[in-house]
C-alpha cells in the first residue's frame, strides 16, 4: 500500500537522559539535528510530570531553533501543556481517540503496533503513524512482545497506508533494508545517543536512508 505523505520525516531520534552516557541531551539532540535527524522524541520514564515538563521545555528551545517537531512520549500533560507537535503512545497507553478528545487542536499522534491484529483497530485508526514495535528486540526497552524483523515491516506496508516508523535494535547495518522492506522513517536511541559523536552517526544514517529510498 503506498505511504500517506502527511510524515516527511525520515530519521527519528528518542532520547532521554538516561539515555546520553552522561552528556547534556541538549547537545545530543542538537548535534543529531545538525547530523539530520529530522523529528525528536523526548523519552523520560523515570521523571515526574514537573521534571518531564522542564526537561521538555529545554530540548523544545532547541528543536524550536531547528524548526524540527518535538514528540513526547506517553505524558498528554506534558505533550499539551508544553504546546508539542505531537505524542507517542503504545498498547498499554492513553488511546488515541482519548488523546485526540482531550488534545484538539492538530497534534500529531504515534501509536506503536506490537502484534499484526493491532493494526485493524479503532485506535489504530484513529492515530497518523505507527512504531513498528520493535523491528528487532533491543536492550534499550526489554518490554516488548514479538519480534517484527524485516519481513515484518513488508507484511504491515502491505496492509496500512500510514506512515511506518522502524523502531527497535535500527542502526547502519540494518537501516537500509528497513527503508526497503518499506518503513519511512527510522526512529533510534542507542546508535546516536551512544555514539561518539552523534552528528556523525546521524549523517551517515540519513545517508543510508536516502540511498535506499
Ligand atoms: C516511534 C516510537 N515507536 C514506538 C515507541 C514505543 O512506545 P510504547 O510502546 O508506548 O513504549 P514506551 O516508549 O512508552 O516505553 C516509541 N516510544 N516511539
Ligand atoms: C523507545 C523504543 N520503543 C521500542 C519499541 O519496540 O516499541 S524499542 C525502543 C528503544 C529503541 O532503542 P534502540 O535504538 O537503542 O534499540
Ligand atoms: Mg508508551
Amino acid at each position: 500500500m503506498k505511504p500517506d505523505l502527511l510524515f516527511p520525516y525520515r530519521l527519528y531520534l528518542v532520547i532521554s537522559e538516561a539515555d546520553c552516557q552522561g552528556r547534556d541531551p541538549l547537545w545530543v539532540a542538537e548535534q543529531a539535528i545538525l547530523g539530520g535527524v529530522d523529528i525528536v522524541q523526548l523519552r523520560e520514564k523515570q521523571l515526574d510530570t514537573d521534571a518531564f515538563l522542564l526537561n521538555a521545555a529545554r530540548l523544545k528551545a532547541v528543536t524550536d531553533r531547528y524548526g524540527v517537531p518535538l514528540v513526547i512520549n506517553d505524558n498528554l500533560a506534558v505533550a499539551v501543556q508544553l504546546g508539542a507537535w505531537g505524542i507517542h503512545v503504545g498498547q498499554r497507553d492513553l488511546p488515541p481517540s482519548l488523546i485526540r478528545k482531550v488534545w484538539t487542536d492538530g497534534c500529531s499522534v504515534g501509536y506503536s503496533i506490537e502484534q499484526p491484529e493491532q493494526l485493524y483497530s479503532k485506535e489504530t485508526e484513529a492515530s497518523d503513524y505507527l512504531g513498528i514495535s520493535p523491528v528487532f528486540s533491543t536492550a534499550t526497552k526489554t518490554d516488548t512482545i514479538i519480534e517484527w524483523g524485516t519481513d515484518g515491516i513488508r507484511q504491515i506496508r502491505q496492509r496500512t497506508s500510514k506512515p511506518l516508523i522502524a523502531i527497535g535494535r535500527m542502526d547502519r547495518t540494518n537501516a537500509a533494508d528497513a527503508i526497503r522492506a518499506g518503513a519511512d522513517c527510522i526512529a533510534v536511541v542507542s546508535a546516536i545517543c551512544s555514539a561518539d559523536s552523534p552528528r556523525d552517526a546521524a549523517a551517515e544514517l540519513k545517508e543510508l536512508i536516502n540511498n535506499a529510498l
